[in-house]
């Protein structure tokens, strides 16, 4: 198994509270893998741990990416209804910012690839903040792809989608998985979702952490 990154004997703490004991585990590559866990047991502590050790080497975290190579999407933001940007704008902030304020050819290929990908195609020129739930947090992975990363790490985006759009979310991250050579951490309470498209599941419980591999779906 190729893994992407390797966290080993890592005790980690916040005020008042120890999260995780000799906590050790890795991160298989191309694979969709579900890191589950109760409220409080440090699942999002965790992730922002091993974003920040890009920046300041942990001798408990093996991960050879760029922070560019590693995009963070949250659960869905509150854009309100007025957010002047439409889905295009927004979706193209996510590209490195160059010299020049306007989106290079390459960059206005890429945006127009990855607006098909994403199923946003057809709305791309609606202001993001009438736009769905489902279809925001759409916007938000397709911002995330701009920037070409090799591990997407996503923090319930389900949490507040309906039956339907939460389906689409992870039958689109399936798909892009092979299509852009990705590694997807998939934060989740939603059995039902783990269930049916995770590949690994990291149970994270008592301070420990235990990958499991998952029936071939
Ligand atoms: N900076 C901090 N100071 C004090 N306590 C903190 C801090 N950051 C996190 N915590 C506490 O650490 C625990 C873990 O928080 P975290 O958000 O990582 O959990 P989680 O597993 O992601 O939870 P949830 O599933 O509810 O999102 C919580 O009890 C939280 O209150």
């Amino acid at each position: 198994m190729d893994s992407i990154l390797t966290v080993k004997n890592l005790h980690l703490e916040v005020p008042n509270k120890v999260l995780f004991d000799d906590l050790s585990f890795t991160i298989p590559a191309h694979q969709l893998t579900c890191i589950t866990g109760e409220n409080g047991a440090g699942k999002t502590t965790l992730m922002k741990y091993l974003l920040n050790s890009l920046k300041r080497p942990s001798s408990h975290v093996q991960i050879n990416l760029t922070p560019q190579e590693i995009q963070y999407v949250p659960q869905l933001r509150n854009i309100d209804d007025d957010y002047p940007l439409d889905i295009k704008s927004f979706v193209s902030l996510g590209f490195k910012q160059t010299l020049i304020p306007w989106l290079t050819k390459t960059h206005r290929q890429q945006l127009q690839e990855i607006l098909a990908e994403t199923n946003l195609t057809k709305i791309k020129q609606q202001p993001l903040g009438k736009a769905s739930g489902g279809e925001k947090q759409r916007a938000y992975l397709a911002q995330a792809l701009c920037a070409a990363p090799k591990l997407l790490i996503l923090d319930e985006v389900t949490a507040n989608l309906d039956q339907k759009s939460k389906h689409e979310l992870l039958q689109l991250l399936k798909e892009l998985i092979p299509k852009r050579n990705l590694t997807v951490i998939f934060i989740s309470h939603d059995h039902e979702l783990i269930e049916k498209y995770a590949d690994y599941e990291l149970q994270l419980a008592n301070k420990h952490g235990k990958l499991i591999q998952k029936e071939a779906k």
